[in-house]
């Protein structure tokens, strides 16, 4: 067993590294040809309901690509059944919600998560995966409470989140009992994947950028707050990250987070420009890896540069890995970080 590489750990806590560190939003699934083979006999959640398997698809991406962490391999929707969300995840489409949360009625009917017992698989995989398999971190999650409510508000993925915000503008109760609830279950939902072994933790608010920054201080901001407190007890580093947010990066600088996620829209050097003193991760676009290997490493070495100008920088895409994108670029791209970025 090789020696166990926490280089990624030193620079979510915001230290000087060797090199820069790399990891990639939904590494493990999409489009290498074992896990692909893998899907045409099991979904998402039958894959997670079998640790070994989901162990196995976590790993996959780590040994495929060299990449610095694992990031296990479930969904964002993957608590919610353990409240009472009846949720699909269909294939092409994504998470799918029938009964759609309409009033404080169906708010109060949300439970909340025993993860021992709603979800054993997740933590028996995390358990596998860090005392077993792994030389390298692994990254556990929770979707944050605008996101997950956009999903159980709208019944599916969503381009504009009218049913969300009318909600959330027109009936105060409901909204912020919604969000005490879906905090309640990510501070429980983490505290176990992290007591599991999970080594970092990242939130994933990706919608929230559909909010101007007076609403996200109004509705989002208290709870984040409440969420990112709480998390803090259990001393594992903690990442934001979210698509379209760049207006809200001052608030996000202002929670108690270790680690900002860029998308594509804000050069580190701009967030930087802007006081942001948290480490920073980020920000291929995920299109630029269908383009040629050129423009792939001019823009990389652009990120990486930014990057060195402030401890501390982890490189990833602006977004999750898209299902075109090959295992080959992806090595390729990772074996080029670790070598460009040597100190
Ligand atoms: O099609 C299938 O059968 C499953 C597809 C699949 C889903 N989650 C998944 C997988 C495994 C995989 O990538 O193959 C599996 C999945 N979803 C996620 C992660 C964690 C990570 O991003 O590393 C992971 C596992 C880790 C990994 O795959 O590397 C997280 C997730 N799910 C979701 C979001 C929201 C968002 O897209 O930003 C996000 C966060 C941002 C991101 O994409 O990285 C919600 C979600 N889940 C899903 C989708 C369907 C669209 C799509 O596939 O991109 C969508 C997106 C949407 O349309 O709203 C389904």
């Amino acid at each position: 067993m090789t020696k166990f590489n926490d280089t990624i750990l030193k620079a979510f806590r915001g230290e000087e590294t060797d090199y820069t560190p790399v990891w990639y939003m939904r590494q493990a699934g999409r489009s290498q040809k074992e896990y692909r083979e893998l899907k045409e006999k099991y979904s998402l959640f039958e894959i997670t309901h079998q640790p070994e398997l989901c162990a196995y698809v976590t790993r996959l991406p780590v040994e495929m690509y060299d990449v610095d962490a694992a990031v296990l391999y479930k969904d964002i929707m993957s608590p919610l059944p353990a409240i009472g969300v009846d949720v699909e995840i269909k294939s092409g489409v994504g998470p799918v919600i029938d009964k759609p949360i309409t009033s404080l009625r169906d708010v109060e009917k949300l439970g909340s998560i025993d993860p021992e017992s709603d979800v054993p698989y997740v933590l028996d995989t995390i358990r596998l995966l860090t005392q077993e398999q792994l030389n390298v971190p692994l990254i556990g999650f929770s979707g944050a409470p605008f996101t997950l409510a956009s999903y159980m508000i709208e019944g599916g993925p969503s381009k504009n989140y009218h049913k969300t915000k009318a909600l959330m503008y027109s009936d105060h109760k409901a909204w912020f009992t919604l969000m005490d609830k879906l905090a309640d279950m990510t501070i429980t939902y983490v505290e176990a994947q992290v007591k599991a072994g999970a080594q970092a933790i990242q939130i994933f608010d990706s919608w929230v950028g559909a909010l101007n920054v007076a609403d996200y201080r109004t509705f989002i901001k208290p709870v984040m707050n409440r969420i990112f407190s709480a998390l803090r007890d259990y001393n594992v580093p903690l990442i934001i990250f979210g698509v379209g947010a760049s207006h809200l990066i001052n608030e996000w600088n202002d929670l108690p987070v270790d680690v900002i996620g860029l998308d594509w829209r804000m050069s580190i050097a701009e967030a930087r420009q802007l006081d942001v003193t948290k480490a920073l991760q980020g920000n291929l676009d995920p299109a630029f890896l269908m383009s040629d290997w050129e423009v792939v490493e001019e823009k990389t070495k652009q990120i990486i540069d930014e990057g060195k100008a402030h401890p501390s920088h982890i490189f990833n895409l602006g977004h999750g890995v898209t299902p075109e994108i090959s295992p080959e670029r992806l090595k390729k791209l990772t074996a080029f970080i670790h070598e460009y970025s040597k100190r």
